[in-house]
């Protein structure tokens, strides 16, 4: 049967290691779409979103190393709105490439989307979002001191300049998004958590910050009435005890017990950890829908034969 998913792309679907240069990423984003256009191929309605954590931090370095007089540089709203257009454009190129050699005939258009945040979260004192590259402890050191930005170390993978990520609390453009899906378009929207917003007393106005893409991609889920939230990222299962000698790998697991192991401290913040808060509320949303964590190259598994990680509301397991 048809469904309406929501594909949450991973850093690992469009950048893989150090592959920034232009040429690169579009070979990423090709294998990507040759995984997703199987689940088209199956009659499935798919909206793409994606994470932008690198590609946005360059692009705020680049606007730097270039700012003079006459081409200031542009600041990070306006920079996740380049990196939304930039990777939209990778990706439809990408999945036009696929849909062709499956000879699908189908449009893949980009919304540049816009998310609504509270102007008073939290979060805008508090930054946790990793963006760019990554540097050793001196040279983060070194760059706080010097630019008076705020470098964390990220999962063990070095330290990055990191900025501040507030909750989405709605997607401005989910009804022509909608619309889009229901014509039978394939959708990139969203992307890098949209464009983060709030509403000032003269309309709509950009805001300093990073949207988590899963977080963005579960409010998104919700809004265009997805049946699945597809979670892609570069582990083929969420696991407790990650990586340690006693890992336990979840096939199916309901909200119920992922809520007992965030507790516990089992997923990483910034990395596992909100792909198990935006799958539990999605999940738990409305009764039939559910969110699966697992690899890219398991997405056709994870739909057609229970690969992955398949998280689901306590109710739907009784059912089965
Ligand atoms: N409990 C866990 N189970 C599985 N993976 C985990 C866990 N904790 C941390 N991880 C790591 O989190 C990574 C996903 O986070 P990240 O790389 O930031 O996401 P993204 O794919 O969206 O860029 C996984 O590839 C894995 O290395
Ligand atoms: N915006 C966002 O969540 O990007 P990454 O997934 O690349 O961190």
């Amino acid at each position: 049967m048809s469904k309406r998913i929501v594909v949450a792309l991973g850093g690992n679907a469009i950048q893989t290691g150090n592959g920034a240069t232009a040429d690169e990423q579009q070979q990423a984003c090709i294998r990507t779409a040759r995984e997703l256009v199987k689940l088209i191929k199956d009659g499935h309605k798919l909206i793409i979103t994606h994470g932008n954590g690198p590609q946005v931090g360059n692009l705020l370095l680049q606007q730097k190393a270039a700012e003079s007089e006459t081409t200031p540089a542009l600041p990070l709203d306006t920079c996740g709105a380049m990196s939304e257009g930039m990777i939209g454009y990778w990706l439809q190129n990408a999945m036009d490439k696929a849909l062709l050699e499956n000879g699908i005939e189908k449009d893949v258009v980009t919304v540049v989307t816009r998310t609504l945040v509270e102007e008073n979260d939290p979060a805008f004192v508090q930054p946790t979002k990793p963006i760019g590259p990554f540097y050793t402890e001196e040279e983060a050191k070194r760059l706080e001191k010097e630019q008076g930005f705020v470098f964390k170390e990220d999962a063990g993978r070095g330290w990055r300049r990191v900025v501040p990520s507030p909750k989405p609390t709605a997607v401005l453009e989910y009804r022509i998004i909608n619309q889009l899906v229901d014509d039978g378009d394939i959708v990139i929207a969203g992307g890098g958590g949209g464009i983060p917003v709030i509403k000032g007393t003269d309309g709509i106005e950009g805001v300093e910050a990073v949207i988590d893409k899963d977080f963005a991609s579960q409010k998104l889920a919700e809004l265009v009435d997805a049946d699945i939230l597809l979670i892609l990222t570069a582990v083929p299962n969420v696991a407790i005890n990650f990586n340690q000698p006693n890992q336990q790998f979840f096939n199916e697991v309901t909200v119920e017990e992922l809520k007992k192991h965030i507790a516990d401290g089992q997923f990483a913040p910034g990395s596992m950890l909100p792909k198990v808060e935006a799958a539990i509320e999605f999940a738990k949303s409305r009764c039939g829908r559910k969110t699966i964590i697992t690899s890219l190259t398991q997405a056709y598994g994870a739909i057609t034969n229970g690969a992955g990680t398949h998280i689901i509301a306590k109710e739907e397991l009784v059912m089965h």
